[in-house]
C-alpha cells in the first residue's frame, strides 16, 4: 500500500515504489528490493527506521492484545477517554475512527504497518490526545506493529486460537508473550496463568489474585454493579452489560486510562456507565424470548458465554469459519453440549470448506446426539431456534460466532447475512 506522511511517501509494494516513492522493506517483502530499484527508486527504508517519520510524543498509543475481549476493551478505552474530554483514534476489527466518526471500514484487526503509521499521523493531525489500536496474534508475528512507540500495552487473555497459522499452542503463547517482553509500561490481567512479561513498569487486575486494581465484589442485577481496590482504596463503579468476562474487559479499560491519564478513578469510573457495549458482543436483540448474539468463536469464549446464564435453559446455535484452526471445531462441540440444553449446529463462513464436513467436525465433540439439531442453512437455523425458544419460558438463545459481521463468506464471495436482522424477522 501506498501512503503520505507529512508529504512524503512510502510504500510496501514494489510495483508502486518509484523515484518520488520510497520502499520500505521487512521480512515480509524485502525479497522484492531489486524489484522496487528496478521501478527507478533510490530509497529504500528499512521497516524499523519507519518510526523516524512520525512524532510519537504528540500521541499517546494503547495496545491491546489477549485472545478474546480486545475488541470490546479497546472500544470502552476509547468511550471512556472521549467522555472525560479527550480526542481520541479507534483502530481494530470494526474500523478505524477518530472521534465518534468512522473513517474506514476494516478487514483486517490490524493493518499492516503503513497502514498503521499513516492511522496514527491521521489521529495526531486531527490533534488526537490518544491512539487505542487493538493488537492481533499475526501482526506481533509479522511485525506490523514495529517501530510503534506504545505508551501502554494491554493484555486480555491467552487461551487458543489461530493454530492455523501459528501452527501450535505454544508457538501462538511465544507470540503473545513478546508482546510484553520489553519495558513499556503494561497492564496485565493476573487471573492469566499463561502469560509472561517483563515485570518491569507492569500493573495488573483481577478477580482472584492479587493485584494493582482488584475486584473484590460483584453482582449482576440489571447489568453488573462492581467493587474494586486500587492502593488500598475502594472505588466502584456500574454497566448494562453482562457477563464475568466484561467485567474484566471494564476493569482493563478503567485501568488503562487511569494509568495514561492520571486522573482520579473516581471520576473515570464515572462514566464507564456510558459505555453500551459493542454491537454483536453479548448483545441482546429481544427480551422476551431471550435472544443474544455474541461474537464467541473459540471454545474458550463459547465457555465464557454459556457460564454467563448457568440459571437458564440455553439453546444455542453456531459453526465454525472454514480454512481457519480446524482443532477448535470439536472442542467447540463439547463446550456447547457440557452447558446447553438444545444445539443446533449450523455454518459459520464456509470459505473454501464443505459445510457440511465443518459441521461433521464439531458434531464429534458431541457425545449424546438427543438434542442436536443440524442445518446448515444458518438463516434456517435461527429460524428453528427461536420457535424452540418461543416454547420455553426460562430459555436463552445464544447464537455465536458472527457477532455483527454483516455477510457470511460462501468461496470468496461475502453474501450478505446479519444475524440480528434474521432474528429480529421471527420476533
Ligand atoms: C496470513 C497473513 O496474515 N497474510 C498476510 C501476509 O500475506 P502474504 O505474506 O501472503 O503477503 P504477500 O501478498 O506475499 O505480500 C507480502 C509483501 O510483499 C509485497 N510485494 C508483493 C508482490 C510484489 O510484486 N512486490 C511486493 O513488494 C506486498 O506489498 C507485501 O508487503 O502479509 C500481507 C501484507 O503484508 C497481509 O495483508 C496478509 O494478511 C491477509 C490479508 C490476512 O487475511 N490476514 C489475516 C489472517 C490476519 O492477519 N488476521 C489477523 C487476526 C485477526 C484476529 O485476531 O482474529 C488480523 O490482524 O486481522
Ligand atoms: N475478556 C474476555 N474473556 C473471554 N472471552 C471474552 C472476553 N471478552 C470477550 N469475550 C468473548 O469473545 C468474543 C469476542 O470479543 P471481542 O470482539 O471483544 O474480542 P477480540 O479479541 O477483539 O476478537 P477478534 O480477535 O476475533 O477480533 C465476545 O463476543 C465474547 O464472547
Ligand atoms: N465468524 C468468524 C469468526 C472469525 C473471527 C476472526 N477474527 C478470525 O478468526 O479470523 C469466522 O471464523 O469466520
Ligand atoms: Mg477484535
Amino acid at each position: 500500500m501506498l501512503i503520505t506522511i507529512n508529504n512524503k511517501k512510502f510504500t510496501d509494494n514494489s510495483k508502486e515504489a518509484n523515484n518520488e516513492v520510497a520502499f520500505v522493506y521487512s521480512a515480509q517483502n524485502e525479497k522484492f528490493c531489486d524489484d522496487a530499484k528496478n521501478n527507478g527508486c533510490n530509497e529504500l527504508i528499512a521497516s524499523e527506521n519507519l518510526k523516524d517519520y512520525v512524532d510519537f510524543s504528540k500521541i499517546k498509543v494503547i495496545g491491546i492484545t489477549g485472545t478474546n475481549g480486545k475488541t470490546t476493551t479497546a472500544a470502552a478505552i476509547y468511550s471512556i477517554l472521549l467522555d472525560l474530554g479527550y480526542k481520541v483514534a479507534l483502530q481494530g476489527t470494526r474500523g478505524f475512527f477518530i472521534n465518534d466518526k468512522k473513517i474506514e471500514d476494516y478487514t483486517l484487526t490490524t493493518p499492516v504497518q503503513l497502514a498503521n503509521f499513516e492511522h496514527i499521523q491521521k489521529a495526531i493531525d486531527n490533534q488526537c490526545d490518544f491512539f487505542v489500536t487493538e493488537v492481533s496474534s499475526h501482526a506481533i508475528q509479522q511485525k506490523r506493529i514495529e517501530g510503534i512507540d506504545f505508551e501502554l500495552k494491554v493484555h486480555t487473555n491467552i487461551t487458543r486460537d489461530h493454530l492455523d497459522y501459528h501452527k501450535t499452542i505454544q508457538e501462538y503463547i511465544n507470540v503473545k508473550n513478546s508482546f510484553f517482553n520489553d519495558e513499556t509500561k503494561k497492564l496485565i490481567n493476573r487471573d492469566d496463568k499463561i502469560v509472561k512479561f517483563n515485570t518491569k513498569n507492569a500493573y495488573t487486575y483481577s478477580l482472584d489474585n492479587p493485584s494493582t486494581y482488584k475486584v473484590g465484589a460483584y453482582s449482576f442485577k440489571n447489568g453488573m454493579n462492581v467493587m474494586f481496590s486500587n492502593i488500598e482504596k475502594m472505588h466502584s463503579f456500574s454497566s448494562l452489560m453482562m457477563g464475568i468476562f466484561n467485567i474484566y474487559n471494564l476493569m482493563a479499560a478503567i485501568a488503562s486510562v487511569h494509568l495514561t491519564t492520571n486522573r482520579n478513578l473516581d471520576e473515570i469510573c464515572e462514566v464507564v456507565e456510558n459505555f453500551a457495549g459493542v454491537s454483536g458482543r453479548m448483545e441482546v436483540v429481544s427480551n422476551n424470548p431471550l435472544i443474544i448474539i455474541d461474537f464467541a468463536h473459540t471454545p474458550d469464549g463459547m465457555k465464557e458465554v454459556y457460564e454467563s446464564f448457568n440459571h437458564k435453559d440455553i439453546i444455542t446455535v453456531f459453526g465454525a469459519g472454514g480454512n481457519r484452526d480446524k482443532e477448535k471445531r470439536p472442542l467447540m462441540g463439547q463446550i456447547a453440549a457440557k452447558y446447553a440444553k438444545q444445539i443446533i449446529v449450523t455454518s459459520d463462513n464456509p470459505r473454501f470448506e464443505d459445510p457440511d464436513l465443518i459441521i461433521e467436525d464439531i458434531c464429534t465433540g458431541i457425545k449424546d446426539k438427543s438434542n442436536l439439531l443440524i442445518e446448515v442453512n444458518r438463516k434456517e437455523a435461527i429460524k428453528k431456534a427461536i420457535e424452540q425458544a418461543k416454547k420455553n419460558e426460562n430459555s436463552v438463545l445464544l447464537i455465536l460466532g458472527k457477532g455483527d459481521e454483516p455477510y457470511q463468506i460462501i468461496y470468496d464471495k461475502k453474501l450478505p447475512l446479519i444475524d440480528k436482522d434474521e432474528v429480529l424477522k421471527h420476533i
